[in-house]
């Protein structure tokens, strides 16, 4: 495993009242990949902003190679960012805007026109040096925000939804590009976004938040195979997820009933969350149900059909290549492996009130 290249320990903030980061701890590696992703609001901005320096923390540390940098100016960090909003300045060629940092720190005027070359290169807009900022599409002016923030050649780059300004195919292209110069550059992007195909399709690593609390930190994989809770299968991907109670040991109450489950080690009567995704949940005629719906809503989706069925005043999402038209009375039937059985969401721990542990 790479070196450990940044430790976030026990940071907390507050705007007001209201608490954006509460003791959150998360170490980045050498070379990786991580990418913070949540809603709108659950605070990635803001831990972004305090690691290139642009916030402060009300509580806790930057470790950046061992060393405090809390109270370093985001000019001596050797992290860069890259906003969602290029901040190219419109006045200026796309060389004079990759060189304008350069220029400040008083390099010479042949390594400035040897990294903007480089640079150019980098991010595939070569040639682009006399052209004005507006004379470009919205991706390659992100590319020339990229460019600007490589010459400065930091170890790691804080990328603030660099593509959420883009059109989907957009998008979509330049997550390869993104990829391909992380790994030409071998060093650390930190990458924020709230949308979770981006975050699968590029991160080692994601780190899922919710109103400041991290809820799982893993590989794409894990976050979308095993989510610790409920939060993060409703994030990652289609789900039912239902209010349930714990009975005992392997059975689980859900909408009243019981199912029996495979998961131990909850506490008799512990509220938990039941998730089953859409594709788990098998249709059957009512008598061999473990609940009895009706079909209320079915689109052809192509490799399956969607459906939606009412079954004790909850409508359950269904996936399923049998094809059963609105208004069939149909049983739901569930596999026992198929029921995760996840602790309620850190945020909701306190209304898990009367629960024997
Ligand atoms: N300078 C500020 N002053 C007051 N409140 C702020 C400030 N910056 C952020 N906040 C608040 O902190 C919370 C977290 O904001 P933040 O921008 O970190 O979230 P986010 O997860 O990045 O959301 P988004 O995806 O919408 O950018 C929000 O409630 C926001 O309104």
């Amino acid at each position: 495993m790479a070196n450990k290249l940044i430790d976030i320990v026990n940071i907390s903030k507050s705007f007001g009242d209201n608490l954006v980061l509460d003791n959150l701890n998360l170490y980045i590696r050498q070379n990786e990949f991580l990418t913070l992703l949540g809603p709108s609001g659950c605070g990635k901005t803001t831990l972004l902003r305090i690691l290139g320096g642009f916030e402060s923390a009300d509580h806790g540390e930057i470790i950046f190679e061992g060393k405090n940098i809390n109270s370093l100016a985001p000019n001596k960090r050797k992290l860069n960012t890259v906003f969602q909003k290029y901040a190219l300045f419109t006045h200026m060629t796309i060389a004079e805007n990759i060189a304008f940092g350069l220029k400040i720190k008083g390099k010479t005027s042949s390594y400035i026109s040897d990294k903007i070359k480089y640079a150019l290169k980098l991010v595939n807009l070569d040639g682009f040096e006399n052209r004005m900022p507006d004379s470009l599409s919205g991706g390659q002016q992100q590319r020339v925000a990229i460019a600007r923030a490589i010459v400065n050649e930091p170890k790691v780059l804080l990328l603030d939804e660099p593509l959420g300004a883009l059109d989907l195919k957009l998008r979509q292209d330049m997550q390869y590009e993104l990829i391909r110069l992380k790994n030409e550059l071998g060093i650390t992007f930190v990458y924020v976004t709230h949308d979770q195909e981006e975050a699968l399709t590029m991160s080692d690593t994601i780190v899922v938040m919710n109103q400041g609390y991290i809820q799982q930190i893993g590989t794409p994989e894990d976050i979308y195979n095993e989510p610790q809770n409920a939060f993060v299968a409703d994030f990652i991907g289609e789900s039912n997820i239902l209010s349930a109670l714990m009975v005992e040991d392997k059975l689980v109450k859900i909408l009243g009933v019981d199912f029996p489950c495979v998961d131990i080690g909850f506490g008799k009567n512990r509220p938990v969350d039941a998730v089953i995704r859409p594709e788990d949940v098998e249709l059957v005629t009512p008598d061999k149900g473990i609940l009895q719906g009706i079909v209320s809503h079915l689109i052809f989706k192509g490799v399956h059909y969607e459906m939606e069925v009412e079954a004790n005043n909850f409508t359950w999402l269904v996936h399923s290549t049998d094809m059963f038209p609105v208004g069939t009375n149909v049983g739901i039937y569930v596999d026992p492996y198929n029921i995760q059985i996840m602790k309620k969401p850190k945020t909701e721990d306190a209304e898990a009130v009367g629960v024997e542990e």
